[in-house]
């Protein structure tokens, strides 16, 4: 099928991709987990794992980063069924904001009803330290409130309304569960709470938009995840968001502190395990409280 590279997450062309993996995939996922820089080894300790190459998947964009696999992985974490992206697309690869999102549409075709981002960021807060994990409560999007929403354009009622609500993007009741799990494990020491605050990269951010960002109320800055929260909550995807800090971000002249992306892939992977604790954690006690929830 030939679209337009905005049309890449029309409800055609995503069903197209669905119905693919569909007749593949051994189990519906109730669960999509986006894995952050560093962070797809998740993947690899899902039980009954089945994976596709995102080259092979029908209309399914290329990830380019390193840390970033390329690889849908079926699977079970903790009994829950469940499908994770090892390896995000980010708009400064070149992606349109409506490729970036294309595989949230498609988990939501599959059934998926809860999405959990996670990503690496640089912590604003000066109480946050490296290695620290932040849930989600709120985000700020320089690329929104510049004019740049994944649901630019025309609305298809089959995926959600027009004007959807964000004030509740990151579910209560997810976040809650997430702490419980962090506590039950013994994390509180290096779990935190705050807001996400998503700008555009590939260059990290200069010292004073650093001391702009944290003026603007943001603990943490990364360059993920926003676009993929807003159409998930569009097409009514239950979301849970997981920063991991894998450096502080530079506020002074006189640091020697700088930026690069392998510090972050260093961190990433050093904790990548404690997270893969806490979402098998979580994700248990989402299978025991199917019914409330
Ligand atoms: O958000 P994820 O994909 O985890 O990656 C973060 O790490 C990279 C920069 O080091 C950027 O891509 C930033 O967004
Ligand atoms: N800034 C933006 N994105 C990031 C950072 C950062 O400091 N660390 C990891 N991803």
């Amino acid at each position: 099928m030939a679209y337009a590279e905005e049309d890449r997450n029309s409800y055609e062309v995503c069903k197209e991709a669905a119905d693919w993996l569909r007749a593949r995939a051994a189990r519906r996922p109730r669960i999509a987990i986006v894995c952050g820089s560093g962070l797809g080894a998740l993947a690899d300790v899902l039980d009954s794992r089945t994976a596709f190459l995102y080259e092979d998947i029908p209309h399914f964009p290329r990830s380019s980063v390193s840390g970033h696999v390329g690889r849908l992985v079926f699977g079970e974490l903790n009994g829950q069924p469940c499908v994770c992206m090892q390896g995000r697309f980010h708009s400064y690869e070149g992606h349109s904001l409506s490729t970036v999102t294309f595989p949230i549409r498609v988990f939501f075709l599959l059934g998926v009803e809860i999405l959990i981002v996670t990503n690496a960021a640089g912590g604003l807060n000066p109480h946050f330290q490296v290695g620290d994990i932040m849930f989600i409560r709120d985000h700020i999007s320089l690329f929104g409130l510049g004019g740049q929403n994944p649901l630019r354009g025309p609305n298809d009622e089959r995926f959600g309304v027009r004007f959807p609500c964000m004030s509740d993007a990151y579910e209560q009741d997810l976040l809650s569960l997430a702490m419980e799990s962090a506590q039950e494990l013994g994390f509180l020491s290096f779990t935190r709470e705050g807001v996400y605050c998503l700008q555009a990269g590939p260059s990290y951010e200069t010292i004073a938009e650093c001391r702009l960002l944290q003026a603007l109320g943001a603990d943490a800055v990364g360059m993920s995840s926003v676009p993929e929260v807003i159409v998930a909550r569009h097409c009514g995807l239950r979301v849970l968001g997981i920063s991991l800090i894998t450096n502080k971000a530079v506020m002074s002249y006189s640091s020697q502190e700088k930026a690069n992306h392998e510090e972050v892939l260093r961190v990433s992977v050093l904790r990548a395990e404690a997270l893969q604790k806490l979402i098998s954690h979580l994700l248990g006690k989402l299978g025991e409280s199917t019914n409330s929830l």
